[in-house]
């Protein structure tokens, strides 16, 4: 394969010269960006960047006045009715505050776009709502509970769960650790790193967290005054001096996000260091037993 075919493959999401403006209020101004398939990419950018906006384009709920958008492969410019209902089973949405219909109950909600999309039997979906229950990391037991039961940490994993009913290919969240305590928002990290890893989802994200940015994103692009003002690792973006950037990392959370990412990579250097690897556990003589 060429590079060039290799390289249109590997670009899950596309954006192209989007512009979006709401009566006068431009929004965005010729953003063109990439997505890669397995990745985490996430946007960042002050109240009223235009993240969500942007998210909206990506998922059919909003088309830009400018530009293309193409998800994966397909053109959403003109899509016919069939083919955009086609890519929406292909991707999975988790909203800012949970979406779910509070006279279901969690294990119902699960299970809901199930039921609409496809004509699996009502024990088959229980038993697969359920699953999706347990890799959100629930306990089975919440399933008959109802969304107003739940704190809030239960409720964004209720509600991820449910983004994975149909198995996605790609996986949006908006806001996924907004409102939690630390020790729920640091689990978020664990999920979603296991999600990617398990099914190699390409996931996007919107977030103010830089412990999640600094801990799980492979590239966030900035959002600022319309244009994507940095995009790049965490790493790469803390070196740029660029204003809309620094605003992220200058503020006591990001310095303190910074160093602790600085420490868990530093430890991790010294475990890896200290554990044989994979070649040399291969290579080396088993012990007698005894
Ligand atoms: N449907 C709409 N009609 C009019 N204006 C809108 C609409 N949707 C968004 N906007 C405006 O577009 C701008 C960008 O909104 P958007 O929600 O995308 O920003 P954001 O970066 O996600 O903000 P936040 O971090 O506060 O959620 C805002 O000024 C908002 O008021």
């Amino acid at each position: 394969m060429s590079n060039a075919a290799a390289s249109q493959t590997d670009t899950v999401i596309e954006m192209a010269g989007v512009s979006t403006s709401f009566g006068d209020h431009v929004v965005h101004r010729d953003i063109s960006l990439g997505v890669r398939r397995a990745e985490i990419f996430a946007l960042i950018g002050g109240s009223g960047s235009g993240k969500s906006t942007l998210l909206r384009e990506m998922i059919l709920l909003q088309q830009p006045n400018a530009g293309t958008v193409s998800v994966c492969g397909v053109a959403l410019q003109g899509i016919s009715d069939a083919d955009a209902l086609a890519l929406r089973l292909r991707c999975g949405v988790m909203f800012q505050h949970g979406g779910l219909f509070g006279s279901l109950t969690v294990l119902e909600n699960i299970g809901l776009p199930l039921r609409e999309h496809t004509e699996l039997d009502d024990g088959l979906i229980k038993e697969l709502a359920a699953w999706k229950l347990q890799l959100a990391g629930l306990k089975p037991e919440v399933g008959a509970q109802y969304p107003t039961e739940l704190s809030g940490g239960m409720l964004k994993r209720a509600s991820l769960a449910r983004a994975l009913a149909l198995d996605p290919e790609l996986l949006f969240l908006d806001e996924p650790t907004a409102g939690l305590d630390p020790v729920s928002a640091a689990g978020v990290d664990e999920l979603v790193l296991k999600l990617r890893e398990l099914f190699g989802l390409t996931i996007v994200m919107i977030t103010h967290d830089l412990d999640l940015l600094w801990q799980v994103a492979d590239r966030v692009a900035v959002l600022a005054d319309g244009s994507v003002a940095g995009i790049g690792s965490m790493k790469e973006l803390a070196a740029m001096q660029l204003p809309a950037v620094r605003q992220f990392f200058d503020g006591p959370r990001g310095r303190q996000a910074q160093q602790q990412a600085k420490q868990q990579e530093k430890q991790q250097a010294k475990r890896q260091t200290k554990q044989p690897t994979q070649e040399q556990q291969a290579g080396s003589t088993p012990s007698k037993p005894k």
